[in-house]
């Protein structure tokens, strides 16, 4: 598991260390830190590191400071270091020390296009610009280096130090013009900034290095790895048969959409479960027979049918035996996955058993029903507080689908989960998230063991390990070229069987 704090709260807990002193020391281990990142990436993409230019961008604060002293130790590997010095002022210390190391600095107020250059013309550029001291996004001179960055023909290496500097740590959020990193190395803990939002998208791959930080209070947000993911999968147990391995109700699909249904019911089968039953009008049914023979379809209501979890919504459009089954299964205390039109009918009140998932088009209409007027832009700027004001407005668990997507507890525990492909961004594919996280709560132990109570935050759990599970088969069919949603059946398979097998076997499980 990944947890990830605020950028408040990490320099809140460093604050008493550096009150006693230890400040030199801390800067040195994060140079450190992001010294053999860098050191690391550049082996695996060009063999060695000897005659590799490498440019520091370095603002006024800690954060150039530590990315100074990481360039000085590299020319000791034979890298040819320059810096940009995007301030009047750089840490004194760690300037001196690039300076004895052979380091050459140009001021950005100074000469513009030579510092542009700089930047275009390195094979890694090291952003130390700023860091959670950073407060609006970048400005005048040091936001056009960005834009040239990310729009330079060929693109250096960017390592971003702690985070990308334009980047808010708290929150994700780009206010202004922002670094987009290939890597961060960042220090003590992973701030909740490089995991949700538009941070993630700009963090790229995640190194968290240990400074000797101790402990940090309540983690903001957290990630669930390969490992976290095996263990919430269902195994059936030998004294299982189909109805305590867990039954899906499943009331999707309607005459003018059926295929959602078929979707579904597809991704809850290849999860592993004991049965699926099917609810919607009986072409439907027939052609989700025409597929998954296994499946059990009726017309019936929900509250005469025998299931352990249900999911609404998917394909429903404005068929009302479907949207009173919605209601039906929001209201039967089971857990619900409440997808699409039926997301319009969450009311407050709900518990978080009951998980809707909108994208961000979906929250801004239920924000506005609840009487939040928030526009669609404002949420994709900030996901992760919208989806926690929807999930503590509804009692809900709420699950953003996003590039991140999050997965909010109406109590606050928040998941972000980020192993989703661009190819998975196609119609029918919510239809197959909504079907496994189904599969996942009709099998969950909680719904099965009596008298134990979920832990707050359990929901939100499986729904992040839904995201994954999706996002990992999404990413394993995008292999074979662009993903259709009916080919992720085979895929998820694969994916579970990698996990478990990996399990089993007690070794390392590797990232799909
Ligand atoms: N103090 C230490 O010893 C340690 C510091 N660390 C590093 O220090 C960083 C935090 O350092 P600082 O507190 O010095 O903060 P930063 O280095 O993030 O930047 C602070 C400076 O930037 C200016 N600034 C803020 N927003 C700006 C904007 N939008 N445009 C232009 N200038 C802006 C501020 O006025 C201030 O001068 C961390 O991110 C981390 O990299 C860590 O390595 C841990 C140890
Ligand atoms: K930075």
């Amino acid at each position: 598991m990944i947890s990830a704090y605020s950028g408040t709260a990490v320099r809140a807990t460093e604050k008493p260390l550096l009150d006693a002193g230890q400040g030199h020391a801390l800067m040195q281990k994060a140079a450190y830190g992001l010294y053999a990142g860098t050191v690391r990436e550049l082996q695996s993409r060009r063999g060695s590191l000897y005659g590799a230019r490498v440019t520091v961008l370095a603002g006024a604060g800690n954060n150039g400071g530590d990315a100074l002293y990481a360039a000085a130790r590299l020319a000791g590997r034979g890298a040819g270091i320059s810096a940009v010095l995007t301030s009047d002022s750089a840490h004194p210390g760690a300037l001196a020390e690039f300076r004895r190391r052979g380091g050459r600095t140009l001021s950005l107020s100074n000469d513009i296009d030579a510092c542009l250059r700089l930047c275009t013309t390195a094979d890694v550029v090291l952003d130390g610009i700023l860091g959670t001291g950073g407060k609006g996004g970048l400005r005048g001179p040091a936001a056009l280096l960005a834009q040239t960055l990310a729009a330079a023909e060929h693109r250096p290496l960017v390592i971003a130090c702690d985070l990308p500097s334009g980047v808010d740590a708290d929150t994700g959020e780009t206010p202004g013009d922002h670094v987009t990193a290939d890597l961060t190395v960042t220090f003590g803990a992973v701030k909740t900034g490089l995991m949700a939002g538009p941070g993630a998208l700009a963090a790229g791959r995640i190194e968290c290095v240990d400074i000797g930080l101790g402990n940090i209070p309540a983690p903001a947000l957290r990630r669930l790895e390969p490992t976290d993911l095996a263990a919430l999968l269902p195994v059936p147990r030998s004294t299982d048969h189909k109805y305590t391995r867990g039954v899906l109700g499943i009331a999707a699909g309607s005459v003018t959409y059926p295929g959602a249904a078929v979707l579904a019911t597809g991704a809850a089968l290849s999860t592993g479960l004991g049965m699926v039953r099917y609810l919607g009008p009986e072409p439907v049914g027939r052609l989700i027979n025409s597929v998954h023979p296994e499946a059990v379809c009726g017309t019936g209501s929900v509250p005469d049918t025998q299931v352990q979890a249900w999911v609404a919504g998917p394909g429903a459009g404005t068929d009302e035996h479907q949207r009173q089954r919605a209601l039906d299964a929001m209201a039967s205390g089971l857990p619900a996955v409440v997808d699409a039109d039926a997301i319009a009918y969450a009311q407050p009140g709900l518990g978080p058993q009951v998980v809707l998932t909108p994208h961000a088009g979906e929250l801004t209409a239920l924000l506005s029903r609840l009487g939040e007027d928030v526009s669609r832009s404002r949420i994709e700027a900030d996901p992760l507080r919208f989806a926690r004001r929807a999930a503590a407005l509804t009692g809900a668990t709420v699950l953003l689908k996003g590039w991140a997507t999050l997965a909010a507890a109406p109590t606050g525990e928040t998941f972000s989960q980020a192993e989703a492909t661009p190819w998975l961004a196609t119609a029918g594919s919510g239809d197959t998230l909504a079907g496994i996280l189904g599969a996942l709560l009709a099998t969950d132990r909680w719904n099965h063991d009596a008298g134990q109570a979920p832990v707050p935050g359990h929901y939100a759990a499986l729904a992040a390990a839904a995201a994954s599970l999706h996002g990992r088969s999404g990413t394993l069919a995008a292999q074979a070229g662009p993903v259709e949603p009916s080919r992720l059946p085979a895929a998820i398979r694969t994916v579970i069987r990698t996990l478990q097998d990996a399990r089993n076997a007690g070794v390392a499980i590797p990232v799909v």
